[in-house]
């Protein structure tokens, strides 16, 4: 039989916390209040299944997503807020769970979730299909958002922090057009770096927009609650730098030839010919714009990029904007990238397709 959630004791409406603690919003910390508790229930309802799982919520404020939250019965509750201001309020709703809830007075930028799971004994699962009892709920503030996303992301390919603990599913907010390039497939004008990123590694999903009039004080745009489920194989099988890095230099010039914008991967005296090297192995047109680059062509070029630094020791670290010799470079740390640690990949030798052999690999 299922449990009723218990209810929390009687608590003082959120707009009477915010007036009777004085929790005027502070614009640097893009504190933007979800005063309507039919959107931060419908919010947590779209994060899945909460009822005994342990929850991390990302800058609680004055606690609405977090009662809703409490209400549909997880079993362990931490929220991380960096305002002390909001500790009175947040105490007492930890107080109203009964045990259930931690105040983490911190900045989620450096919070190590992975460490307090661990210390709480929290089970871990397998990297399966389905994904554990344990989720990550934020509404952002939008001066971390994209930050913080790919910094998860990050930690989601690599397995690390929370992600050890298994496929954990994040529910966040993102200023409305940040939402749409995280979900933007190929072809869309809003397709960016942050799709690549984070569609590699997860199926995120737009599951809704809330309008910013329904936020205090409100924004000047709407916002938009993304679900990214971690995926089971990430569709590129490299490091998560190296694929930051060939997508930030792809996406560098969004209205002229992805070409051009390739070039600056490399030092001018072998640009062209590595450039070249690419398109013809990865099978591209040198003419296609960033927004026209498919997932499986990011990831061949990706891999024929990796194949280069690992053949041109110090070529990782180039960086146009402050070129160092190749040499110079090859001697310093991280001169390779790491290798992928999930899956066996062997490169293939030039004139088969980088497609066909990661099609075979698979
Ligand atoms: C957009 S408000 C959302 C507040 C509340 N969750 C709601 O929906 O009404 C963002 C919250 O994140 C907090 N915050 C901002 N930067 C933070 C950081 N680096 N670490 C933790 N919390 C942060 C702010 O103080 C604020 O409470």
């Amino acid at each position: 039989m299922a449990l009723r959630p218990p209810r929390l004791p009687p608590l003082p409406a959120l707009r009477d916390f915010i007036n009777i603690y004085q929790l005027k919003a502070k614009k640097q910390l893009s504190q933007n209040y979800l005063m309507d508790m039919n959107l931060s229930r419908k919010l947590v309802k779209s994060a899945g299944h909460l009822e005994g799982a342990t929850v991390l919520e990302v800058g609680p404020g004055p606690g609405g997503i977090t009662r809703a939250i409490l209400e549909r019965n997880c079993r362990r509750l931490d929220v991380v807020e960096i305002d002390d201001r909001f500790l009175p309020a947040l105490e007492l709703l930890a107080e109203a769970s009964v045990g259930r809830m931690s105040v983490h007075n911190e900045d989620v930028m450096k919070f190590d979730v992975g460490k307090l799971w661990e210390e709480a004994g929290v089970p871990k699962s397998e990297w399966i299909e389905s994904a554990p009892n344990l989720h990550i709920i934020g509404n952002l503030p939008f001066n971390i958002s994209t930050p913080l996303i790919i910094r998860y992301l990050r930690a989601m390919a690599d397995r690390t922090g929370p992600w050890s603990f298994g496929r954990v599913p994040l529910t966040l907010t993102f200023q409305k057009e940040v939402g749409e390039r995280i979900v933007a497939p190929i072809a869309h004008p809003q397709r960016s770096r942050l799709s690549i990123m984070s569609q590699f590694v997860a199926e995120p999903k737009l599951l809704f927009i809330i309008p910013g009039n329904c936020f205090v004080p409100a924004p000047e745009v709407d916002v938009a609650v993304v679900k990214f489920l971690p995926r089971d194989e990430p569709l590129i099988r490299a490091p998560f730098e190296l694929v930051e890095k060939v997508c930030r230099h792809l996406f560098h010039y969004r209205r002229k030839f992805s070409f051009k914008a390739a070039l600056t991967l490399y030092p001018t005296d072998l640009a062209e010919e590595l450039t070249h090297e690419m398109y013809r192995r990865c099978r591209i047109s040198p003419q296609t714009l960033c927004t026209r680059l498919g997932m499986e062509e990011v990831r061949d070029m990706c891999y024929l990029y990796e194949e280069q630094c690992r053949r041109i020791p110090g070529l990782f670290l180039f960086d146009y904007r402050k070129p160092k010799s190749l040499d110079e470079l090859a001697a310093a740390t991280g001169a390779l990238p790491r290798h992928y640690r999930f899956s066996m990949k062997q490169l293939p030798p030039d004139g088969v397709t980088l497609k066909q052999f990661d099609k075979e690999a698979i």
